[in-house]
This record gives C-alpha cells, structure tokens and sequence, in this order.
C-alpha cells in the first residue's frame, strides 16, 4: 500500500510541475481564475457517473489539471458501474463470482489500460490466460442442438464435424462475393445481416455472426449496424465493385506487404497512444501470448484501485447516491455549467465530463448473468473458454432465450480457492427487447438450470449461485448510429459551447479497454486550453473524411 501511494504522489507532483510552468501567471491571480474565458485551467469540473468510464476521466483529468476541483456524481451507492465481483464463501474456500464484463483483451485497444495497471502497482495481480490453454484456445458455438469447436488457434475441429452441423451453411458463397455488384452509394447503412446476406449468405449471419454478436453486444444482427460495426468491410466494398476487390485494390499502396484501412478516428488514437504510452517489460511480457487477462480479485480490483487512488487526490471530491437530474449552460457570460441532482442544489462548473447515457443515441440491452458453482471438479464435460448460442438455433434448443455460457473454471485460473466448476450463464439481451418485466431470481436459476442440463448434461444442484439483472447494460450502435452519433456531438458542442465532453461507452465501443483509451483521449484533448475549445472530444470520431490505407501491421 505504502508503494502504491508512494507511486501515485510521485506521478501526482510530476503532473503539478509540468502543469505549473505554464500556469504560474495565471495562478497568482486568482481573480482572473474566476472567468473562465481568460482561467489557464478550469477551477470546478465535474464527471457525471462513477462507472469505469467516469473513473478514469477523473483519473486522467487530476493529472493534467492538479489544481482543479474534480466532483463525481454517481447515482449508485457504490462505483464501478455494472463491473462487479463478488467473493462467495463455499465449502473448503471461496470462489469469485463475476457478475459483469468478466475479462479483458490484451491488444492495441489495452495500452491505456496497461499504463492504468502499471500506475496502480496492479501488476504483480494480473491473471493473463494463455492463447494455447484450453480455456482460451476452445471457443465453442451451439448449433442446431450440439456443441461445435471453432477453429483458431490451439483449436483442431473435426471440419466433417462442423459441415454435418450446419453452423458454417453458406460459407461457400464468400467465393462468389467478388461477382456481387457493389450496393448503390446512396444507402448510408444497413444491418450486419443484411450486410452479409446480400454480400455473402444469410446463413452465415443467422447461424455464426450472430454469435459473436451476442457474445460482444448481446444484440440483434439484424439491428446492429454494419457500418460502424463490420467498418472496414463496409468501406472496403466502395473502394472497388466488391470487398474482396477493394481489398486487392487498396495492396500495394504502402509497398510494405498487406494493407488495410483504417479510419481518421482510429489513426488519431493510434498516433497518440503510440507516442505517449511506455509499458515496462514486466507487464507486456505477463500479457505476451495471452488471449485475456484480469486481477486475482477480479476486473472489480481495477475499480477498487482506481476508487482508492482516487481518495488520495485532495482535489477529488465523490458523491454517490447522487443522482443527475439534468445540466445547462448558464447565460451569465462566464461559460459554466449547471448541475443539479435529485436532492441538492444546483452547482456551476466550468467543465463537466458526461459518461452519462444519451438515450437519443442508442437503445441498450438487459443482461441476466446466472452465475453457478458445483463443488464437484470437472463436472462439465467440456473443456473451453464456453459457447456462444447464434439467433438461428430453433426455439426448442433454447427456450431459456440464453445468449450464451461462460466456462469460468477453465477461462480464468488463480480466483479460487476452492477446487469445483464454475460457470455462467447470460440470458435476456435483444431477446428481451420490449419486455416490461424480466425473470425474477428464482426464475433465472432455473432458466439456466435446464440449459445445462439440456446442453452439458450438468443436473447436479449448484452449491452456490448468483442471478443478477443488468437493466440497460449494454449500448446497440443500432443502423444509423453514425448519422446519429454527428448530429448528437454537434447538437452538443452549439449547445454547452464546448463545456460539456462525453465519454463511454455509446460512442467508441463497448468494452472496458475502449471506455479507459477513450478516457485518456478526452483528458489529453483538455492540454493546452483544449478544454476551453468548442468541442465535444468526439470530433475525430465523426469527421467526414476517408480511411487511411496503411500496411496491416503497422504499430
Ligand atoms: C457479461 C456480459 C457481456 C457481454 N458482452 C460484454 C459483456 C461484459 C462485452 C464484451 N464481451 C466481449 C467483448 C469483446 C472484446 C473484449 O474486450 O473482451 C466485449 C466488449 C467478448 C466476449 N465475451 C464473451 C464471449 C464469448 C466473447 C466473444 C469473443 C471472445 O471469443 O472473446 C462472454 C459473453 N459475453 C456476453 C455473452 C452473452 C457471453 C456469452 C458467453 C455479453
């Protein structure tokens, strides 16, 4: 603990010096502080929610402003949003229960997060699983009414196997997708299944995508968007008479092996993160060769250390159980921002940082994640990562509506101290869309009960269990996401003048990695009178300009 606060008052007055020299005019006067058009940094900042989003804004915003007051409001008794595990006394130890986002992904997307590790002293607690080990390597799909091992890595289907199952029906006709006409310029989306219905097959949306869809949005492939979501394929199809031959016609561009596209946003992130972010050799080589990664107290260690390195900061002040009513700009010439909550009086501020949701934007999903623990070893017959359901399995092999299971004895080894088989099971997501009432506990348990029973054979009784209903947890970039996503930050920036900058996850991606990278883009936007500019910090994301062409493995 004493080094971890020693690493943290270290980076804290590093951030004071390098803010500072700047600033010393306008800090010895601390009248000309009062008007935020002429302050060298904004004196009252508020973020709006205590996710994992509104916690590493703050986190990054105390470093660039040391002397700024930074308030969080969180509606919620306690931080962390829906990242939640939880420690479950069994017989013999105890195991951990994870309720939420339950892993994350070693790649590109993880620098940030890597450098939040490393500035926490998290690293001797990271779990990574290997790429090799059967809890990574063995992905399975559930399809008619059988478990079918992907191929990938560490992984050996029976290719007989899977054609027999049906689940890759359709692959075939990706050798007939150079000869389909490109679509008309003038559709401006469509869904990731009429994407690869008209581009390839609908089976292969129906019995395999849609998958991989549940598994990252627990959404419906015929109300995702392809353009935001499948990008690269969507640009790639414009840039020649079909995606494969816009591929062939963008190689050769760089004369440096493969090329790919990649757009403005993402090329901005990957310039600034590439020049700013060191991670030391003790972590990367801990997440060399991994698939996913934790904390021995799971993804919560990263909320609780974030949580606390944030009580050491004197500037940063926590209200939860505060929820936000609304916000406004005030007409009084000072450019500040209103905040009121439910109980309090309103407070101004001179920025505020919304990681709140924005309901014109995106409909979101309910998740129910049933979390099941078998004191009995190796009860589940099948060793893996676990098994995605796609949305053309027949109603009769899944009546539960479940999206999926996680094997989390094999994915994540270190949690527990108990020997047993620990899995979850996620049910509701777009099956669920439009219900007014969800299953209550009870129902829930016995939902995922008869899924395994029906799809493992597992019939004995769980020693311990969990049901929980994440209302509204994930956000879908439903089709016309990316017309809605510009008018939203340009209604935003006219109407709080650059006051107001938004983060999470309705605009860069769902996963934990995404909202920290976006995060730290957003505080490092504020540098230099950033924060006083009319922007969003989402500017890069909806800009009009075309993809960038660089080779494949460009770092
Ligand atoms: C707890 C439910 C969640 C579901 N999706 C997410 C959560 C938190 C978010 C999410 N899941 C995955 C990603 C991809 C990238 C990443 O950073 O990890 C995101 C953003 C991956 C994932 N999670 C599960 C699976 C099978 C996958 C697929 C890809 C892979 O092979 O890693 C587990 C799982 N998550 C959900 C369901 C329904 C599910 C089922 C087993 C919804």
């Amino acid at each position: 603990m004493a080094m971890r606060l020693k690493r943290h008052v270290s980076l804290f007055e590093s951030s004071i010096r390098r803010a500072t020299v700047p600033t010393v005019a306008n800090s010895l006067c601390t009248r000309c502080r009062r008007y935020a058009s002429s302050a060298a940094y904004p004196e009252n900042i508020a973020v709006l929610g205590g996710g994992i989003s509104g916690l590493a804004s703050a986190y990054f915003v105390a470093q660039e402003f040391p002397r700024s007051k930074i308030t969080i409001y969180e509606a919620e008794k306690q931080l962390g949003g829906w990242i939640r595990s939880q420690r479950i006394p069994v017989p013999g130890g105890d195991v951990l229960f994870e309720h939420g986002p339950r892993t994350l992904r070693p790649g590109r997307d993880s620098l940030v997060t890597q450098k939040l590790i490393q500035e926490l002293d998290l690293v001797g607690d990271v779990l990574a699983t290997p790429k090799k080990a059967p809890g990574a390597a063995n992905r399975y799909v559930y399809y008619p009414d059988r478990l079918n091992l992907m191929p990938g890595p560490g992984a050996r289907p029976s290719y007989f196997d899977l054609a027999k199952s049906g689940v890759f029906a359709g692959w075939h006709n990706i050798l007939a997708e150079p000869f389909q006409s490109r679509r008309d310029g003038s559709i401006r989306d469509e869904s990731v299944g009429s994407f690869l219905s008209r581009r390839v097959d609908k089976r292969i949306a129906q019995n395999l995508v849609s998958a991989i869809f549940h598994g990252i949005y627990a959404g419906d492939v015929w109300k995702l968007s392809a353009k935001t979501l499948l990008g690269t394929a969507w640009q790639l199809e414009m840039k020649g008479n079909s995606v494969w031959d816009g591929w062939m016609n963008i190689q050769g561009t760089n004369g440096k092996g493969t090329d790919t596209l990649i757009s403005p946003h993402h090329l901005d992130v990957r310039a600034r993160v590439n020049q700013e972010i060191k991670v030391d050799s003790a972590l990367s080589d801990a997440l060399r060769d991994c698939s996913v990664f934790t904390f021995k107290n799971g993804l919560q260690q990263l909320v609780d250390a974030l949580s606390q390195c944030l009580k050491t900061y004197s500037q940063i002040e926590v209200k939860l159980g505060t929820p936000v009513e609304s916000y406004n700009l005030l007409s009084n010439g000072e450019k500040q921002v209103e905040v009121t909550t439910k109980d309090g009086k309103p407070q101004n501020y001179d920025l505020v940082i919304s990681t709140l949701r924005a309901p014109a934007l995106t409909p979101y999903v309910t998740v129910m994640t049933v979390n099941l623990y078998y004191s009995t070893p190796n009860l589940n017959p099948v060793k893996g990562f676990g098994y995605l359901i796609p949305q053309g399995v027949p109603f009769e092999q899944n009546p539960e509506r479940a999206l999926g299971v996680t094997f989390d004895s094999d994915a994540v080894q270190g949690q527990d101290s108990a020997p047993g088989t620990k899995l979850t099971v996620m049910l509701g997501g777009h099956w669920w869309d439009e219900w007014d009432t969800y299953p209550d506990s009870q129902e829930g348990l016995e939902l995922a009960k008869s899924l395994v029973k029906r799809h493992l054979g597992i019939t004995e009784e769980p020693t311990r269990s969990n049901v929980g209903v994440w209302k509204d947890c994930i956000p879908q970039y439903t089709v016309g996401y990316e017309d809605r996503l510009r008018d939203y930050v340009e209604k935003t920036k006219n109407q709080f003048g650059g006051r107001v900058k938004l983060v999470g996850n309705q605009y860069n991606g769902v996963a934990v990695n995404n909202c920290i990278e976006q995060a730290w883009m957003m505080a490092r936007g504020l540098r230099h009178n950033g924060w006083k500019e009319k922007a969003t910090g989402l500017e890069s994301r909806v800009v009009d300009e075309p993809w960038s062409i660089i080779p494949v493995n460009q770092p």
